[in-house]
């Protein structure tokens, strides 16, 4: 079965094709090693939770395979400026065009607007696309383990650490759990969308978050919504959520924030 994380992987590899075109990896590096210094994205979510509060990384998304369009319009400095407002730790800003509507523009205009880290959250393949997520500022990459095996993820991770970037390495189920178990990182996404059915279903945080090795983080991924989703996620650990879709779709963004980080 072909899911919408294969298509994505399909154009991907056609997008990278043209960015080396574009870019080497010396001139890449080279503009990453000068871009703004990272904010610290990993440290953001622990202090936030130190604090007592719900660490939320909140995304903006104008659109995606599983929603279909979101809000098209949506201004990224305003959304962000909305998110900060509302006691987010840090950001996610889909960097994807094709799938999300997204670009490294909106990357860019989130970075000025607000002093957040920033993920870019993006469907890598390689090492160059973390060297331009850096030269764009960008404080954290996401590895998503159903895109790469474990030769490539251990590239990408290494190279987001040489250039002091935080990592999450996102898995959906236990195979994928065991392997970002023994990969030299910390911060583990357990993505609760089912990529070949595309729906949504907190029990895989609930069901995998015991599994996890010991000196690894978790945060819960995908198809939050309300205080009773967080409450539920907390009860098998979570303190950490990466929320898109539900606030993207609410009509008062900084109240829906500070509603989910409180909640107990
Ligand atoms: O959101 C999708 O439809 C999707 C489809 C294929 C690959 C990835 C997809 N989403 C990326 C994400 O991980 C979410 O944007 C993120 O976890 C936030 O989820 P949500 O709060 O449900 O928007």
């Amino acid at each position: 079965m072909i899911t919408a994380l294969d298509r994505i992987i399909e154009y991907k590899r056609d997008e990278v094709a043209a960015l080396k075109r574009r870019h080497s990896a010396s001139d890449l590096l080279r503009t990453a090693r000068t871009a703004a210094p990272p904010r610290g994205f990993e440290a953001a979510l622990s202090q936030t939770v130190s604090e007592g509060a719900n660490a939320l990384i909140c995304e903006l998304k104008r659109k995606s395979p599983s929603a279909g369009m979101i809000e098209a319009g949506a201004d990224p400095i305003s959304v962000a400026q909305q998110y900060e407002q509302g006691g987010a730790a840090c950001l996610s800003v889909l960097t994807d065009m094709p799938s999300f509507g997204g670009s490294l523009d909106d990357l860019a205009a989130v970075h000025n607007s607000v002093s957040l880290p920033i993920l870019r959250k993006e469907f890598m393949i390689d090492t160059l696309q973390v060297m331009e997520a850096r030269a764009h500022s960008a404080d954290a990459i996401l590895v998503i383990l159903s895109a790469v095996d474990d030769a490539l993820a251990s590239d990408l991770i290494s190279t987001a650490n040489d250039l002091d970037m935080d990592v999450i390495v996102e898995v959906h189920d236990e195979a994928e759990l065991e392997r970002a178990n023994r990969l030299p990182t910390t911060l583990i996404g357990v993505n609760n969308r089912d990529l070949k059915r595309m729906v949504t279903d907190l029990s895989a945080t609930e069901r995998l978050a015991p599994q996890l090795a010991a000196g690894k983080t978790l945060i819960s991924e995908s198809g939050i919504s309300t205080p009773e989703h967080i409450q539920r996620l907390r009860k098998a650990g979570a303190r950490r959520f990466l929320i898109g879709e539900s606030l993207m779709k609410s009509t008062d963004r900084i109240q829906a924030c500070k509603a989910l980080c409180n909640a107990t």
